[in-house]
């Protein structure tokens, strides 16, 4: 369970943190919103709470620039950080090195590489009509894991509902991370392929990223409570 701390300022980020019971430490996503607001200091801050960070700038570049970039991500201690596959093999491959190299000069363990599939917020229309890609979004998903498996990544960022073709098409070891969780009778906002947490692990989702509906719910601990609940099954 990984939840999606997307807040315009380091003291937003941190208050909402505080609402948590202080032993109980949980990975939160740091994307671009807060990361651009605070910086590295917000993942240090976050650190020294005892909390797991998944970095999530979702890098598109330049293979040369993405590699550099990957290797400052590298030297901050975070588990998790993100690269869109559709930057192709030569820029995946740059980015695991670079991210390698720099957890390695550091002395840290190289955190984990998750590849971009397609959106979230990716419908078939946008997919086929705005990104001229042809066939289906599930398609087109289960080929940019193969491709982010053959480059080296550790998993994928998708819909729950892609994670089963994913999981048949490149194994079970290889991660298929969700965001476009909701609760029953959430509203979808953004999202359009959306799964409920317990449909997702049901699915064999290895992780859900969950923003909106923990971080802007009346009492966001009890609603992290209930939605880890219904996702192990408890
Ligand atoms: O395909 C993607 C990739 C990343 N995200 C990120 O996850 C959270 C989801 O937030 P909600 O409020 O639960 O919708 C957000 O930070 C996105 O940037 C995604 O939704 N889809």
């Amino acid at each position: 369970m990984i939840i999606a701390l997307d807040f315009p300022t380091a003291e937003r980020a941190l208050s909402f943190l505080d609402q948590f019971p202080e032993d109980l430490h949980v990975t939160v996503k740091i994307g671009m919103e807060l990361f651009y607001a605070a910086g590295p200091a917000i993942v240090k801050a976050v650190q020294e709470r005892g909390h797991a960070i998944f970095l999530d700038l979702k890098l598109h570049d330049i293979p040369n620039t993405v590699e550099a970039a990957m290797r400052v991500i590298g030297q901050l201690g975070v588990t998790y950080t993100t690269v869109h596959a559709a930057g192709g093999h030569v820029m995946l491959a740059a980015a695991k090195r670079g991210l390698v190299a720099g957890a390695a000069a550091q002395g840290l363990p190289a955190p984990k590489l998750l590849a971009i599939t397609q959106l979230t917020s990716t419908n078939q229309s946008i997919l086929n009509a705005d990104q001229q890609i042809k066939g289906t979004v599930q398609q087109s998903v289960v080929h940019y894991a193969d491709l982010a498996k053959a480059s080296n990544c550790d998993g994928v960022i998708c819909s729950a509902q892609e994670v089963a073709a994913i999981h048949e098409a490149v194994g079970t070891d290889f991660l298929g991370i969700t965001p476009g969780i909701r609760p029953q009778r959430a509203q979808a906002d953004d999202q359009q392929r959306v799964m409920t947490p317990q449909a997702a692990a049901k699915a064999g989702s290895n992780g859900l990223v969950v923003g909106r509906p923990i971080t802007q719910a009346a009492d966001p601990v009890v609603a992290y409570q209930q939605i880890v609940k219904e996702w192990s099954g408890q």
